[in-house]
């Protein structure tokens, strides 16, 4: 081993002298090129270099910063512990981390042995009323029942809400591809197959934008309003207690769902557009 002086001299210098045999972890500097002496231990210029680390997938991964061994032999990249913790990185991990301890937690009705387990069926009730298809449904039915064009107007705007909701939270849970929790039971009614992924609460982003959507286009007597806003905030935190998703999912989802609606309120189709519509079904 040298010694720790010698160690930060070869760190300072971005040199990367992991062995083989016994293994030796360096540190190596992310941000530098790697220094000639060593460009030329991986071939006679770093054109060779480069093209020698094309030759199998794990130096693929990372062009230039495979590691030599005193004996030539050549390490793959996974073999060196790269020794650059940002805080942005050691924040992320701990806010992972912390989620998916209080999410496991919390998770008191992930099943019926759970500790709340009795409560289980009300939480799927709760589940009921924040799922697509009784709100696609319901917004359907008034809209054929409505017979007032401000009604209709609001109906209609309402379903091209919940559409959105559903394409958005679709593709986001395609790209962050996020698991459920490992305590969860896959049990819910009428999924997507996108809906295996976590991240975000479908249901926390239907709760909070259909909350934000009934308070600006009901007039509704304090209480219900109350009402409406506990309904939106239950429905987020049962997710958690079902075990279906992390804290994070369910926050996300809420902060996703508020802005939801603020583009809803950019794409409000008004009442030109819909007799528009209407006249070219006719
Ligand atoms: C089938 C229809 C119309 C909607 C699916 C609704 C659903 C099951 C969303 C998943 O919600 P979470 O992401 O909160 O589990």
């Amino acid at each position: 081993m040298p010694s720790p002086k010698a160690r930060s001299s070869a760190a300072r210098s971005g040199s990367v002298p992991c062995t083989g045999g016994n293994v030796r972890y360096e540190f190596i500097s992310l941000n530098r090129a790697p220094p000639p002496q060593l460009l030329q231990r991986q071939g006679s210029d770093p054109t060779t270099a480069r093209l020698r680390a094309s030759e199998s997938p794990n130096r693929r991964r990372g062009s230039g910063s495979s590691t030599s061994s005193a004996g030539g032999q050549q390490l793959p990249e996974e073999d060196c512990m790269k020794l650059n913790p940002s805080i942005v990185g050691i924040a992320f991990s701990s806010l992972l981390a912390i989620d998916l301890w209080l999410s496991k937690r919390l998770g008191v009705c992930a099943c019926e042995d759970a500790s709340w387990g009795s409560v289980r069926p009300l939480m799927k009730l709760v589940e009921i009323s924040g799922h697509g298809i009784p709100w696609l449904a319901g917004a359907a039915y008034c809209l054929y029942k409505s017979d007032s064009a401000a009604g209709q107007e609001v109906l209609l705007n309402l379903l091209m809400a919940l559409f959105l909701d559903l394409v958005l939270v679709g593709v986001m849970k395609a790209v962050v591809r996020r698991r459920r929790p490992a305590h969860n039971r896959m049990d819910m009614f009428a999924t997507f197959s996108v809906d295996g992924y976590s991240f975000p609460s479908g249901h926390a982003t239907r709760a909070a934008m259909c909350a934000r959507f009934l308070l600006a286009h009901l007039v509704l007597a304090a209480p219900l309003r109350v009402l409406v806003l506990l309904w939106a905030t239950f429905v987020g935190f049962s997710r958690v207690l079902l075990g279906r998703h992390h804290v994070t999912d369910v926050a996300f989802g809420f902060f996703m769902g508020y802005w939801q609606y603020n583009l809803v309120e950019m794409l409000w189709l008004s009442p030109v557009v819909l007799q528009s519509m209407i006249g070219q079904l006719h």
